[in-house]
């Protein structure tokens, strides 16, 4: 067969396949191959590959170290790598997305947002007075007060500020990573149920990474399941899943009325497990492995018995 009649796509085909002149306008994120490594490390991303369609309320699901803040940020442009990754259009690299909002915990350790400033002019400062009507629906919903002064609140107050300020402008895509962490639970609910009613009404998206499932239950409308940097499925499973969905751990298989702390506990056991069978696969001098090394003595062992300062 002449070369250019192959039925096998070339790897520029199926990038030409995913990344099409007129692509689908209703996809929110489109992600193709994405390979990403820190300096000096491994990959934190290997061969990821993501499609959500707008209005999905996805709930990332991985272990420590998976990759879930590396995608987001890389999602949101805080990271820049050339591989294809489109938000709402637009090749990140490239051009930044209108209409797209990261919020992420490093946020509070800014000094900056832990000045002696008051939350009104704080809010004022980064166009609260803008989007006045959005802004005081938060301020009630996260029960905000602008007389705060954010060098004197809480770490979930000084949280609270932080959402009212990066949900007030309309978002179409919403990447959440751990915001809700140090929230009280009541105003962690009433979070959710305007995000939840902001995607059903205006069809906005959220991606949201959490290793907190208490009360989400009815949230997200699908699920995405990351492993040492890949999605274990493309495009995002439907929650809750089918049980004849192969995504579905094989201990979950016929029970009835599981939850998400019982999927991603199947889900990260799994992980694990997988993990270990392929450090265990590696012999000779690449050979690593976490936790408990026997009959090894290391160097600082050596030298704090020797210098023992500890009494
Ligand atoms: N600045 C960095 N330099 C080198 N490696 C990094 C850096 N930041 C993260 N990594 C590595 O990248 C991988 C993915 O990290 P990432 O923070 O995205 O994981 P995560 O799924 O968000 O984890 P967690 O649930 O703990 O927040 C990890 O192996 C981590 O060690």
């Amino acid at each position: 067969m002449h070369r250019f009649e192959s039925s096998t796509p070339t790897p520029s085909q199926r990038a030409a396949a995913d990344f099409p002149l007129f692509p689908d306008p209703h996809l929110a994120i489109r992600v193709h191959d994405l390979t990403f490594s820190f300096p000096h490390a491994p990959p934190a991303l290997t061969h990821l590959s993501l499609k959500v369609t707008k209005g999905q309320r996805i709930l990332l699901i991985g272990a420590n170290g998976a990759g879930k803040s590396t995608l987001l940020q890389l999602l949101a442009g805080k990271r820049l790598t050339k591989a294809h990754i489109v938000v709402l259009g637009k090749d990140v690299f490239h051009q930044s997305s209108i209409g797209v909002t990261f919020l992420g915990t490093e946020w509070a350790s800014n000094p900056v947002v832990r000045s002696d400033i008051l939350v009104s002019a704080f809010l004022d400062s980064v166009g609260g007075w803008r989007h006045k009507a959005r802004r005081d629906r938060l301020l009630d919903l996260l029960d905000v007060d602008l007389d705060w002064h954010m060098h004197a609140i809480s770490d979930g107050e000084r949280r609270r500020v932080q959402l009212c300020m990066g949900l007030m402008a309309p978002w179409d895509v919403l990447l959440l990573d751990e915001v809700t962490v140090d929230l009280d639970v009541l105003v962690r609910h009433h979070l959710l149920g305007f995000l939840k009613e902001e995607s059903e009404l205006r069809g906005a998206t959220v991606l949201y990474a959490t290793h907190i499932f208490d009360g989400l239950t009815t949230f997200p409308t699908h699920i995405a399941h990351l492993h040492l940097g890949s999605l274990t499925t493309t495009e995002p499973i439907p929650w809750p899943i089918a049980p004849s969905h192969p995504g579905l751990p094989a201990s979950l298989r016929g029970t009835v009325g599981y939850g998400l702390w019982d999927l991603a506990l199947a889900w990260l056991e799994e992980d694990r497990e997988r993990r270990r069978g392929d450090e265990a696969a590696v012999v000779g001098r690449e050979a690593h492995k976490r936790g408990a090394r026997k009959e090894e003595t290391t160097d600082s062992e050596v030298f704090y018995k020797k210098y023992d300062y500890s009494h």
